[in-house]
Parts: C-alpha cells; sequence; structure tokens
C-alpha cells in the first residue's frame, strides 16, 4: 500500500531541510519512505563533510539505506533516547496528527518516534488533508489477523479491514517484524485520540498507524519552497 503522489523535487526539499536539522554529536531517527530518503542520503553527504552523527534505523529499507550512505548506526538497546527523529507520513491532518504504515513499518517507526527529543514529518502536500481518512495500517501478529479483523469491524465507528497483499510474492505482506498488515478503512476520522486508544486495546494488534499528537514539526516541501507547520507535541 505505498501511497502519495508528490513530486520527487517536493520530497527532496522537505528531506534535505530535515537533515538541516540534524545536530553535530547527535542521534538521530531514521524514517522510512521515499521522502525520508532524501534526507538520509543528505545526512550521509554532511557525514562525509564531518558531521558525526549516529542513525538508528526504522526499518530493513532505512537501514540499507544508512549503510550505503556511511551512516554509523546505533539502537535503542544502546542509546535509550534520540535527539531528532525524522520520518515521514502518508497523511497529516490539520491539527498534526499523522496515519503512517503505507510501508508496514510504523512499529519500529513508533518506537523511535516517542524515544525522539524532537520528530519532524516530512511530507510534500498530496499527504496534507483536514482530517485523517485514509486507511489505518495495523500491524498483527499472524495468529490473531482473523480476530484482530473481527473486532476491527465491532468497534464503534466500526472499520472495513483489508489484509494486505504482496506484489511480489503470492499471499500477504510479512513485516520486518514477521507479522502481516490489515489496512482498516474508518471513513473520516473525527476523534484520532479514542480511535487509537480502542486499536491499541486489541489482543493481538502489536501496533497501528495513527501517530496522535506525536509531531512537533512537519516539513512540507512544494516544487518550489518549503512550509514548516509546528506543532506541540504531547
Ligand atoms: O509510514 C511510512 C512507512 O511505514 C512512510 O513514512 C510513509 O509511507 C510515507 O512514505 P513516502 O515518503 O514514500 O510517501
Amino acid at each position: 500500500m505505498k501511497t502519495g503522489g508528490g513530486s520527487d523535487e517536493a520530497k527532496r526539499r522537505a528531506g534535505e531541510r530535515a537533515a538541516e536539522a540534524v545536530e553535530d554529536g547527535s542521534v538521530v531517527g531514521l524514517g522510512t519512505g521515499s521522502t525520508t530518503a532524501f534526507a538520509i542520503e543528505a545526512i550521509g553527504r554532511a557525514i562525509d563533510d564531518g558531521l558525526e552523527v549516529r542513525g538508528i534505523p526504522t526499518s530493513f529499507q532505512s537501514r540499507q539505506l544508512a549503510i550505503d550512505c556511511d551512516i554509523p548506526l546505533t539502537s535503542l538497546d544502546e542509546v535509550l533516547r534520540v535527539d531528532l527523529a525524522i520520518d515521514g507520513a502518508d497523511q497529516v491532518s490539520e491539527a498534526g496528527d499523522l496515519i503512517k504504515g503505507g510501508g508496514a513499518a510504523q512499529t519500529r517507526e513508533k518506537l523511535v518516534a516517542a524515544a525522539a527529543d524532537r520528530f519532524v514529518v516530512v511530507a510534500d502536500p498530496s499527504k496534507l488533508s483536514a482530517r485523517l481518512e485514509r486507511s489505518v495500517p495495523i500491524e498483527v501478529v499472524p495468529d490473531a489477523h482473523t480476530v484482530v479483523a473481527k473486532r476491527v469491524r465491532e468497534l464503534e465507528p466500526a472499520g472495513e479491514p483489508t489484509l494486505r497483499e504482496a506484489s511480489q510474492k503470492d499471499g500477504p505482506v510479512v513485516t520486518d517484524n514477521g507479522n502481516l498488515m490489515l489496512d482498516c478503512e474508518f471513513g473520516s476520522i473525527t476523534d484520532p485520540e479514542t480511535l487509537a486508544t480502542q486499536l491499541s486495546n486489541v489482543p493481538g494488534v502489536v501496533e497501528h498507524g495513527l501517530f496522535v499528537g506525536m509531531a512537533d514539526a512537519v516539513y512540507v516541501g512544494t516544487d518550489d519552497g518549503l512550509e514548516v507547520r509546528r506543532f506541540e507535541s504531547e
């Protein structure tokens, strides 16, 4: 379920601007996706120029890219806290809440964002929406996908779950953690915080893609500029 119709130029502006916020000696969370990839590549170039940072990747994809860019890596086991996390989003509401998980990486992405002093989201205008209304990705343990789907249909408001199918193999997408993905359609989400709590309370849910009150800033790149939206994270 990859998303987003933004141009590479818009994504590049957002990603490169976020990379400029990385301070010498810091630990940086490396998100997942095509927009964050521009930030990771820019951090790699800054390291070539003398910047000293350590990165914590949020997925197989971001780990590989960080290795390719010669970014020294660490983990939450070693550092416990992150200075700045940079990540993309599938949708950003006016309130700064996010839907993430188009790349099936929201579990590690949320861990790293939650450990960060600052969480900066990089996006292009195609991700902006007054309210969150895309389907919500939910990572579930494989044995639980049928019962979690049933519970999602019984919620108030009810969701309509679809098991995410792989495009280059038969059967479902298997996450970096060995789990499955349900994409759950709730329509326009009026109360993301309550829905996030409801989803977290379903046994078998590993993590869902609602990031409520977590973003400190959203960098929205366009073809000819950049807008920074700041929020007070909780
Ligand atoms: O949440 C994510 C991965 O789980 C990504 O950050 C999200 O899908 C945005 O990706 P892109 O920048 O390629 O549009």
